[in-house]
């Protein structure tokens, strides 16, 4: 039935009413579209495409923001503008994402998606970023996050009482390794320090987030790296993502039966499972 209603919002969202599209004329042509949830700037010349999260107060992945963060992402992959590159930002101040919205929960076609694409994917984290915020920013390819003390970035499940399951452990021990995963995930750990252990790749000044994440992108900056493009290594640790089918596919069958609100019982029987089914 969810996979009916999303096909349902899927076709309602990609009529003419439900994206808006414009072009404006600077240096370059920049294409914007929006629909509720999400606006998008795609710089023809460069190629890269900047996604921005807008769903206030605080940027939650309700249901809305998801399906439009799926119509949005398979739009950029068939453009041929688009080089294969996009970055994920907050448009509001502060929060990069609250995480899943604790009122509905589904996350797997986000992960699916990210992970999934042929496109290069930065994480441009201006704000806290909690929980399915983390697990965002997590299935990008790169992540440049606000040097301030006041955000936060982790995953905090365990504190909410919901265990996290084994395609976002995985996803966590690929970046941090086994050993900080495991006190990360007992400890539903929030770190100010994500540099030190590795969960992002740079801290810049908050007003240069987004310009880090485009120069990131330019030939200058991949030539500086090294000698091999920060893309062409991109698409390798793509291809060899995309060779887990049997978890896509465990995905894909979880996406049609996402619980929904947690109760308190619920979180208890589920760490329960978990752990007789872990240890
Ligand atoms: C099925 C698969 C299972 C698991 C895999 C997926 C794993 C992912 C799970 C999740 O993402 S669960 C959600 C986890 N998120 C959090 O724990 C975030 C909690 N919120 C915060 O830490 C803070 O709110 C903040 C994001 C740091 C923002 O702080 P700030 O002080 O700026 O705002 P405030 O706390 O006053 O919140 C404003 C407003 O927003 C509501 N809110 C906050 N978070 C969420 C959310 N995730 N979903 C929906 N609504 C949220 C909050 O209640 C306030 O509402 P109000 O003004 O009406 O009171």
């Amino acid at each position: 039935e969810h996979h009916q209603w999303k096909k349902r919002r899927l076709s309602q969202a990609t009529s003419s009413q439900g994206i808006r599209e414009g072009a404006t004329q600077g240096c370059h042509l920049r294409r914007h579209f929006s629909n509720n949830k999400i606006l998008v700037e795609l710089d023809e010349a460069s190629g890269v495409a900047i996604m921005k999260l807008k769903n206030p107060p605080v940027n939650s992945l309700s249901l809305e923001l998801l399906t439009e963060f799926s119509i949005t992402i398979e739009k950029l992959e068939v453009d041929r503008s688009c080089r294969g590159v996009i970055f994920l930002t907050s448009a509001a101040p502060k929060i990069f994402s609250a995480g899943l919205d604790i009122t509905e929960m589904s996350v797997q076609e986000l992960w699916l998606l990210l992970n999934g694409s042929n496109m290069v994917t930065i994480a441009a984290i201006n704000g806290s970023s909690p929980a399915g915020g983390c697990l965002m920013a997590m299935c990008c390819d790169f992540r440049i996050m606000a040097d301030n003390p006041k955000y936060t970035i982790g995953l905090n499940e365990t504190q909410l009482g919901i265990v996290a399951p084994f395609w976002l452990k995985d996803t966590i021990t690929n970046i941090l390794g086994h050993r900080l995963t495991e006190q990360s995930l007992q400890l539903g750990q929030m770190y100010t320090s994500a540099l030190k252990i590795g969960l992002v790749d740079q801290l810049v000044p908050e007003d240069k987030v987004q310009s880090t994440a485009a120069y990131f992108l330019t030939d200058e900056k991949m030539h500086e790296d090294c000698n091999t493009s920060v893309v062409l290594r991109t698409l390798m640790f793509k291809a060899l993502r995309k060779n887990s089918r049997v978890l896509c596919a465990f995905l894909r069958e979880e996406c049609n039966s996402v619980p929904r609100i947690l109760s308190n019982l619920h979180k208890i029987i589920n760490i329960n499972i978990y752990y007789r089914i872990s240890l």
